[in-house]
């Protein structure tokens, strides 16, 4: 990895395939994996078991704690893949915070599909009464800065494949130069640049 796309952060609602994406683009980019439900709060974790959904109070702190990490990863040069639901905009935009070269990848999957990928597991907090409270409070990315939106339903080596060509050419056309500010959106087979990368960002 170089420091254009320093970090990713796989996003989305619960059992659209964040870890497991997550893991393997680490593996192949040779990043560290960082499970960003293991920096909930018991609390929180409680919450969740006991079929409420998370409400922004409750996400603060996590994400605060989520943001140290990747800034302290990103001031170190140490590439990390974040598994991290960052729901909505001003979540990934606090993520962006101290770390503005982060990657953001999408995994898009409906409702119908992510409540039949929880209700079948077992062993974990993540009840599948609490999609639809995913779904309320998902604000999809849209022209948002070095953003990839994957189809979540198709096999999992294909979206990690198509992740890791993603940050391949988000970092060669950065160049590892003066342009690496630049904002790079891409909706799989076009690619716009927006400079500076502040100008996408806004607080919702
Ligand atoms: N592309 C895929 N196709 C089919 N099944 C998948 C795919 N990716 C992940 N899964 C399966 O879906 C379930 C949820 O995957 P995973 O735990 O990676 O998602 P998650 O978004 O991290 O979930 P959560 O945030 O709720 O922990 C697992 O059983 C996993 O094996
Ligand atoms: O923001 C949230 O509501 C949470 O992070 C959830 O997304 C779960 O922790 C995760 O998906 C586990 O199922």
């Amino acid at each position: 990895m170089n420091r254009t796309a320093s970090a990713i952060v796989v996003m989305g609602v619960a059992g659209c395939g964040k870890s497991s994406v997550a893991h393997a683009v680490a593996a192949r980019l040779g990043g560290r994996f960082i499970e960003g439900d293991a920096f909930h709060c018991a609390a929180n974790v409680d919450k969740m078991r006991r079929g409420t959904g998370l409400v922004d109070a409750d996400r603060w702190p996590w994400l605060e704690r989520l943001a140290a990490e990747l800034k302290g990863a990103s001031e170190r040069g140490e590439p990390v893949v974040l598994a991290c639901s960052a729901l909505k905009r001003r979540y990934r935009d606090r993520l962006r915070l101290g770390s503005p070269s982060v990657g953001f990848v999408f995994l898009d999957l409906p409702p119908n599909e992510a409540a039949k990928r929880v209700g079948s597991r077992s062993g974990h907090f993540m009840p599948d009464s609490l999609i639809a409270s995913q779904f309320a409070d998902l604000e999809v990315p849209v022209d948002e800065s070095m953003t990839l939106t994957v189809d979540a339903t198709r096999p999992l080596d294909a979206i990690v494949d198509e992740a890791i060509d993603w940050h391949a050419r988000t970092s060669r056309d950065a160049g590892y130069g003066p342009v690496a500010q630049d904002s790079v959106v891409l909706t799989v087979g076009a690619t716009r640049r927006i400079s500076p990368i502040h100008q996408t960002n806004s607080n919702s």
